[in-house]
């Protein structure tokens, strides 16, 4: 039933170009027709030569002529029928394949930020790529392999029916043992649940291969390498004991299957044999004959051709199964008639949110009631110890995740009811992990306004204190960097990342952990610039370490969920409570840092 609807789905997919895989089709069918005809070919010259044995005078050259014509052009048809037949799939696949990848990427990217925070990056790939490809592999090769593999045979067997219908059986008995050793192999519910172990433990030995190699850096200086070692370890061992059982599963039927369907003379010869003594016209059975014995071994390739199709399709139906969890994963939902803010304040008002998409009456929530306003021009500053839930709230702000109690507004309008890009327009944020694209720094830097001169590249990273480093390199604002680029130290990374937000200039900016990676000095240079950004601007900024939102109007502290205090840092600190104790310990920390024995301070520090 799920094989069926697969492989009507890759039916659907390859109906985009119906045309010129009809073509395809009727090309491969007529090459693999064209092939025959040298056999009988060779049975008319066979026949002619038989039938004047006795007097070799009576042989008529031009029918042995004309048969060696007819042979020779029909292989040289069948040719040009494969390359026609081929690059009319191969022209159809590569257009399926870049429709069906711009439809995924296009889908991708209105997904929401949580379905790429919860799926990895490898996984997505691995789909775009490969099992994009397989998909490539089915409507190039399957299809017209499919099609050649059916009906020749079939107009064949037929033909060897007419012309003797005991040695056609003969040939037949092989041929249908064959087949239905086949649908064993491959149909069954425990081959199928082999093969999709196969499938995942690959995967997993892939998935844990590569976080292994990436984490290598982590394993060397933690001293971990048992246990990541392990995990991979015992992944490969899976992964080879699965592949020992399939071979164990496979070998008896897989080896009667290749025997059989590779020596259907065997099963010819004995019949014929004993047909041929009681026949009245031994010589022209004897012809016959001949011609079964040598047509059985072209009758096995379109057969074995069956196998390697059924083998394949299952890979195929796999990978066609991932694009299909893609393709129906919901995306973001617009509105109907998007709205516009005119002013930006942030308002979140009895805010309940869970990752846990079931939502039952003991929810475990991570955000718990939240109220609070974040006013145009102020900064709001979350603090709080780890995993209350400040990345969340301000993720929430973007719709990564829509909440499932309560209205996120930005100046009175909820975000779900403006656009997604507008959404994206409005709010600039800076994550804790800054992605550079493999381009050059000017490239990265403009992301954030595709329209900015050189010179407001220039000005906001200037703002951003990253002008003078990138002045060092060799080339300047022209330097790659990502992946495969320069290499920038986590601060620098994250000066570019202030410097694009600083260019695209939006109304609210949302900053995690921003200054986390910069030193001292050019922490208080990122604030200044920041201090310039602000004006105007709603912000939240999500910070450890308390020093640099001593600033904010508004500081919010987050405690397992919920808004414990709310205020200044003055305010703060005359309440006494959770606030004041993280200022110690922040207080703390830097005088223990500084090496200097100085009593913690609670208000000059
Ligand atoms: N994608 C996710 N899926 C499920 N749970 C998550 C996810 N992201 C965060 N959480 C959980 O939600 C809670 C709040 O996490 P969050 O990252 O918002 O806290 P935080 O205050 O920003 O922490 P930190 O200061 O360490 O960054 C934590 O219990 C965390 O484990």
């Amino acid at each position: 039933m799920k094989g069926k609807s697969e492989l009507s789905n890759l039916m659907t997919i390859a109906s985009e170009k119906k045309g010129l895989l009809t073509v395809a089709g009727i090309f491969s069918v007529l090459s693999s027709l064209l092939q025959i005809v040298p056999f009988i070919a060779v049975y008319n010259i066979v026949k002619e030569l038989l039938e004047n044995v006795q007097h070799t005078a009576g042989i008529d050259g031009d029918v042995l002529v004309y048969w060696g014509i007819v042979a020779l052009v029909s292989l040289a048809a069948s040719l040009i029928a494969i390359y026609i037949s081929a690059m009319s799939s191969h022209i159809a696949a590569f257009h399926i394949l870049y429709q069906l990848r711009v439809r995924l990427a296009d889908h991708i990217a209105r997904l929401s930020m949580g379905y790429h925070t919860k799926t990895a990056t490898g996984e997505l790939k691995k789909i775009i790529e490969i099992s994009v490809e397989k998909v490539e592999k089915f409507i190039a090769h399957q299809i017209p392999d499919l099609l050649s593999a059916i009906i020749v045979p079939l107009l064949f067997v037929g033909y060897l029916f007419w012309l003797d219908w005991r040695l056609a059986l003969a040939l037949m008995i092989p041929m249908i043992i064959g087949m239905w050793l086949q649908t064993k192999i491959y149909g069954g519910a425990k081959g199928q649940q082999a093969y999709r172990d196969y499938q995942y433990a690959m995967e997993e030995m892939n998935t844990t291969g590569v976080e292994y190699v990436r984490g290598m850096p982590a394993i060397k200086v933690f001293g971990i390498k048992a246990a990541r070692f392990l995990t991979f370890k015992s992944a490969v061992t899976k992964y080879r004991d699965i592949s020992i059982g399939i071979t164990d599963l496979y070998k008896k039927p897989y080896s009667i299957f290749f025997i059989v369907v590779s020596s259907l003379y065997t099963f010819v010869i004995p019949v014929g044999i004993l047909l041929v003594s009681g026949h009245a016209n031994s010589q022209s059975f004897a012809i016959t004959f001949i011609l079964f014995l040598l047509v059985s071994p072209s009758l096995s390739a379109p057969v074995l051709k069956l196998m390697y199709v059924g083998s394949g399709m299952r890979e195929i139906a796999e990978g066609n199964k991932r694009i299909e969890s893609i393709l129906t994963e919901p995306v973001v939902a617009e509105p109907d008639q998007p709205r516009v803010p005119i002013s930006y304040d942030v308002q979140f008002k009895n805010i309940f949110f869970t990752y846990d998409n079931a939502v039952g009456g003991d929810t475990n929530y991570v955000l718990k009631n939240v109220n609070f306003e974040a006013r145009a021009g102020e900064i709001t500053a979350l603090v709080g110890p780890s995993g209350g839930g400040k990345s969340t709230i301000a993720q929430l702000l973007l719709r990564f995740w829509d909440v499932q109690q309560g209205l996120i507004t930005i100046g009175g309008v909820p975000i779900n009811e403006m656009g997604t890009e507008q959404l994206m327009d409005t709010v600039s944020f800076v994550f804790q992990d800054v992605h550079l694209f493999y381009d050059s720094i000017e490239a990265n830097i403009r992301m954030g306004n595709e329209t900015a001169s050189i010179s407001d590249v220039i000005h906001a990273a200037k703002r951003a204190c990253c002008h003078e480093f990138i002045e060092q390199l060799e080339d300047g604002y022209q330097t790659k960097i990502g992946e495969g680029g320069t290499h920038l130290s986590g601060g620098e990374a994250q000066r570019i990342a202030i410097a694009r937000a600083i260019l695209k200039n939006a109304p609210i900016l949302v900053l995690d952990e921003a200054t986390a990676y910069a030193d001292a000095e050019n922490e208080k240079k990122i604030q200044q610039g920041m201090m310039e950004l602000v004006k105007g601007k709603t912000v939240l900024i999500i910070a450890h370490r308390l020093s640099t939102i001593r600033m904010a109007e508004q500081i919010l502290v987050i405690n397992k969920g919920e808004i414990v205090e709310q205020g200044s840092h003055d305010e703060l600190l005359r309440l006494d409570g959770l606030y004041q104790k993280l200022w110690q310990a922040h207080i703390s920390s830097t005088t223990w840092k500084l090496g200097v024995q100085q009593s913690a301070s609670t208000t000059n520090a």
